[in-house]
């Protein structure tokens, strides 16, 4: 029964990678110790992994990494929003899956876990899917085919955001990512959802300019931060503020402090 490895620092993420043979199906999972969907997803994790036996050698590796606390390796990955999946397999990233469906996790891994590796990219090694991440990133969209129609395309692009919005209660799309904010005002809403210790997820527009303008339409906000709490979206940093002003438990419910009385979903 494979178990999930927490990676806790480069030299042990440097270790895994030289450890493991072109063939094995590496599944990393970024994920960020306050947002509650990761939590979601490393129970899932953790029962997926158990399902797969352990081999020798290993047909399949999973690990999980805080994608804050290891920035460099999620930057590597192009990792934008947590949780994260990344299926790698002989260096070559075969899939990328955003956010916590369940179903679109399962399926990607029992889909990459079934397949013969790739020999044409088994000699690259793990290293090199830190510069080759990007060009293989499927995002959310799973497999969908895309379009070449605007309509469509828009169409298409509309419902990642309708999902993205929701995946997790608190969801915070900003300029860079919270421990590296590229922009004062992302930084300060940061800072207020810490201070409040609100479980969030975040999404780093800078690093999907689809999203970026797409959202801006979507949400017909001009800015970032935009922060979306249920699925709706409250606003940007002065209106935060503004409702943090009206009412200072406006938070509460989101927060990690909050107390098995104090419903989730207010
Ligand atoms: N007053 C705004 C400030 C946000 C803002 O002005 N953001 C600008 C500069 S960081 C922005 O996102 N511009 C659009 C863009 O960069 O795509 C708020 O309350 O959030």
């Amino acid at each position: 029964m494979s178990t999930i490895q927490e990676i806790t620092s480069l030299e042990g993420w440097d270790q895994h990678l030289s450890s493991l043979p072109p063939s094995t199906l590496l599944i990393i999972s970024f994920q960020a110790p306050w947002a509650a969907p990761c939590a979601q997803m490393a129970t899932v994790l953790s029962t997926l992994a158990s399902e797969y036996p352990v081999t020798d050698p290993p047909s399949t590796s999973w690990v999980s990494i805080n994608a804050e606390e290891l920035s460099d390796i999620s930057e590597a990955y192009d990792v934008t929003a947590v949780p994260y999946l990344v299926l790698v397999r002989g260096g070559e990233v075969l899939e990328t899956v955003s956010g916590s469906s369940v179903v679109k996790v399962r399926n990607a891994i029992e889909s990459h876990a079934k397949q013969s590796p790739h020999s044409a990219s088994a000699a690259a090694g793990q290293e090199a899917a830190a510069t080759n991440g990007a060009a293989a990133t499927v995002d959310d969209k799973n497999g969908e085919t895309t379009t070449e129609d605007p309509e469509n395309q828009k169409e298409e692009l509309f419902k990642r955001l309708k999902d993205l919005v929701k995946a997790a209660p608190v969801m915070l799309f900003m300029k860079g990512t919270p421990s590296e904010p590229k922009c004062g005002f992302s930084r300060q809403l940061v800072a207020i959802l810490r201070e409040n210790a609100v479980k969030y997820g975040f999404f780093n527009i800078l690093a999907d300019d689809e999203v970026r303008q797409g959202l801006k339409e979507f949400a017909d906000w001009p800015t970032y931060p935009q922060l979306w709490v249920d699925g709706e979206l409250v606003g940007g940093l002065d209106i935060v503020k503004e409702e943090l002003a009206n009412n200072d438990e406006f938070f509460k419910p989101y927060s990690v402090k909050a107390n098995g009385d104090t419903p989730v979903v207010a």
